[in-house]
């Protein structure tokens, strides 16, 4: 059971900061979660508005944990794995959401036999809205994924991949919060452009964003099927289309995520050991 297990979170940012809310928002007791983040002010902002336990040292937060979720940027896990030093048991479940890190480079540099389950969340956590993918590595067992499906279902969805997926989610569901931002952003700015205030334009932009995803995922239908019903002929919106695929709108995306999967490739090339 999540709730009875207590918790370290090795690095406490924008991530961890999200799952923690979650799990707290689920009914988990602050009291079994720590968390071990070398910022001083995050430590004091963690402890004073989340009420848990927050530490300098990340051995100190491994140890006195049964699941350690690894939430630090990928460019310090070769540092930080190396310094966790034994704390890591082999009973433990480890967790790791770091982009592009395989749960096979973990364990070789954990050497003691560590059952991991690799994720990769997005910020939309923050507000019990994520989507979230999960793989086990070599020794995870059904009931380990269970349990980290169980976290990340207290932020949001939660799909179960195949590791050689993991770059693919990456760049669409991980890296997409940002292109959804910046489509929202350019939105508001066109509204701004033709005479809408800021505030209208951003409320409106994000309305529609809002809604056209929950009319996608209730209706079932296809995006383009429920493209067309806006569609009018000869009406204002096939003129815009038309624009946006003069821009090579699909493929400009397409292109988008093609490079942010090769990255998280290139990630996994950064040497652990
Ligand atoms: N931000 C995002 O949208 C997503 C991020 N990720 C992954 O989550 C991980 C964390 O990302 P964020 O939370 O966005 O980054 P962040 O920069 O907000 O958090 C990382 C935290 O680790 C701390 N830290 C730095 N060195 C450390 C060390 N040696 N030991 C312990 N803590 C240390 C930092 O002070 C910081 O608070 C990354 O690996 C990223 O790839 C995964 C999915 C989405
Ligand atoms: O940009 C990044 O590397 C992380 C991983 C997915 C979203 N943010």
């Amino acid at each position: 059971m999540l709730f009875d297990t207590t918790i370290g979170f090795i690095g406490g940012g924008n991530m961890a900061e999200a799952l923690i809310k979650g799990l707290l928002a689920g009914g988990m007791s602050p009291g079994r979660i720590i968390v071990a983040e070398p910022a001083a002010g995050r430590r004091a902002f963690l402890a004073e508005t989340l009420k848990v336990k927050a530490v300098e040292e990340n051995t100190a937060a491994a140890a006195a944990s049964q699941m350690v979720v690894l939430a630090v940027k990928p460019q310090v896990a070769a540092s930080v794995l190396s310094g966790l030093d034994g704390s890591v048991s082999a009973d433990k479940l480890v967790i790791s959401i770091m982009a592009g890190i395989s749960t096979i480079s973990i364990e070789e540099s954990l050497q003691n036999g560590t059952r991991i389950v690799r994720a990769m969340p997005n910020t939309p956590a923050l507000v019990l809205s994520g989507a979230t993918a999960i793989c086990a590595g070599r020794r995870a067992d059904a009931a380990d994924l269970d349990l980290a499906r169980e976290l990340f279902l207290t932020v949001g969805t939660v799909a179960t991949i195949t590791e050689r997926q993991m770059d693919a989610v990456t760049g669409v569901s991980g890296s997409g919060p940002a292109y959804a931002f910046s489509f929202i952003e350019a939105l508001a700015d066109a509204g701004v452009k033709n005479g809408l205030s800021r505030d209208t334009a951003l409320a409106l932009a994000v309305q529609t964003l809002l809604g056209a995803a929950k009319l996608v995922q209730e209706s079932g239908d296809h995006p383009a099927v429920l493209r067309d019903r806006v569609t009018s002929p000869g009406g204002t919106t096939i003129s815009a289309l038309h624009t946006l695929e003069n821009g090579r709108f699909h493929g400009l995306i397409m292109d988008a995520v093609d490079a942010a999967v090769k990255r998280s490739r290139d990630l996994a090339g950064i040497k652990l050991l």
